[in-house]
């Protein structure tokens, strides 16, 4: 037995499921199959070294296969490895050039992919309440070269307050048992008892009633979880929807092998066959809830008022010759510093201002002595294009710089800070001085 299942969840389970439960204890012991996402908000985002050739047919980006975390491809941010199921939920959201808000946020996985769908238009607000957490969530957004993101470390409850009606669309996915990841990670079963189910009903019922408080009205809620307690998902939704009556589960569009929620799972609740489950004896992929809802009542847009904190005059001239030195255009708009560095915002609402923002948009740099010096953020959203040098590293060479060493090369290049390409893909700058590019690759993601 690789995954060490207690009575009390096979007991549960026969109970739910009948003869069933058999083949979901038996596709548990199984091992899982990974998958991976690209990212079109890079250049030529399928210029990848993995191959291509099992998409998963209900994601636009999605496809079967590993990726190594030291590849070229990861540390550029072209792909995200990200397990089947996992994948639908924000085509499920299908955000476009509007407000969104993911709530639960950390690691990143469905924020990257929300980002991935709104190809830099509209706000994307990703909030994860662990600080730590919260600290991945912004490096996988700064990975992934994501431009319209704000990245908060925020309760559900502190959020409210400034948030009533504000979005269009909020994804929970929520804090959950996790018996859904079992077998991909078999140590998680120790934490599983029916008392853990109920906890974590309970704190998905109070994140749900912050969603519905921050959701406009015409707004879409969608509910995901990967568990399969009823406790959960369809009786949590029940509830819900009872308390909130404003709410109508909407149907989710099913690809083979994905099921309807359960009615007698959640106070008879008929509306709950619109739900989705994945089991994965029926479903390549771990197991999972879906739920889409819309709020009743016509949407209008939440007034924005706008905060600003402008770089000096002498700073403009350092950002500018920067600019006029190393970067082909000037396609910077909405700029703003917080202490010395300096952002594209996401958003200039005030309504920001009073909580844990981690990073606002894209970091562009930092305000040095005299000068201004460029942030790794920025570079992980530009193209060659951009920039009037480029240099690609050979194998040695690439290695090297993420170890943190300089690189002694044969070119001359008239400015200083020059993009540092491998197989194409742009992934950090480097300081170019006397046939020799000066390490700057950030200590933290060195190897
Ligand atoms: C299932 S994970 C989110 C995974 C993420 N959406 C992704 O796709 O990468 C749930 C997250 O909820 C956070 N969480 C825990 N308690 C919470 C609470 N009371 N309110 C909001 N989020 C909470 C956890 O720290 C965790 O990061």
């Amino acid at each position: 037995m690789r995954v060490n299942l207690s009575e009390d969840f096979k007991t549960k389970y026969k109970e739910l499921l009948g003869d069933r439960a058999e083949s979901l204890f038996q596709a548990i012991e199984v091992d899982s199959k990974n998958a991976f996402r690209l990212n079109p908000l890079k250049n030529n985002y399928q210029n990848v070294q993995y191959k291509l050739d099992q998409p998963i047919e209900y994601s636009k980006f999605g496809y079967f296969g590993d990726i190594d975390g030291n590849s070229i491809d990861h540390l550029s941010g072209y792909v995200y490895s990200q397990e089947p199921s996992a994948m639908y939920v924000a085509e499920v959201v299908d955000p476009k050039d509007e407000k969104v808000l993911d709530l639960c946020a950390a690691p990143g996985s469905k924020t990257t992919y929300l980002a991935s769908l709104m190809g830099g238009s509209g706000l994307l607000v990703s909030n994860e309440i662990n600080n730590k957490r919260a600290r991945v969530l912004s490096s996988n957004v700064e990975r992934m070269g994501i431009k319209n993101a704000i990245v908060i470390n925020n309760s559900p409850k502190d959020l409210e307050g400034s948030f009533e009606g504000y979005f269009d669309k909020i994804l929970v996915d929520a804090p959950c048992s996790g018996e859904g990841m079992f077998r991909k990670d078999p140590e998680s079963v120790q934490y599983w008892s029916p008392e853990y189910v109920e906890q974590c009903a309970n704190r998905q019922k109070h994140i749900l009633d912050s969603a519905f408080f921050m959701l406009k009205d015409g707004g879409t809620l969608v509910y995901s979880t990967c568990t399969f307690a009823p406790e959960e998902n369809e009786n949590n939704i029940a509830e819900f929807v009872k308390r909130h009556p404003e709410m109508e589960i909407v149907p989710i569009k099913k690809y083979s092998g994905m099921e309807d929620g359960r009615p007698e799972w959640g106070h008879d609740n008929q509306d709950l066959t619109k739900a989705l489950r994945m089991f994965p004896d029926k479903f390549d992929g771990e197991g999972h809830f879906i739920c889409k809802m819309i709020k009743a009542g016509v949407e209008k847009s939440a007034k924005i008022r706008t905060f600003k904190n402008q770089p000096t005059k002498i700073e403009m001239s350092y950002l500018d010759k920067f600019i006029k030195q190393n970067l082909t255009s000037n396609n910077l708009s909405e700029i703003f510093k917080v202490k010395e560095d300096l952002y594209q915002a996401a958003t200039f609402d005030n309504r920001f201002k009073k909580l844990h923002v981690l990073r606002n948009g894209l970091k562009l740099g930092e305000f040095k002595k005299n000068r201004f010096e460029p942030s790794i953020s920025w570079m992980l959203t530009l193209k060659p294009d951009d920039l009037k040098s480029v240099y690609e590293l050979d194998d040695d060479q690439f290695i090297k710089y993420l170890h943190g060493e300089s690189v002694l090369i044969e070119n001359d290049f008239s400015n200083k800070w020059i993009g540092l390409s491998y197989q194409g893909k742009l992934f950090s700058w480097g300081r170019y001085s006397n046939k020799q590019i000066k390490n700057v690759y950030p200590k933290g993601l060195r190897k």
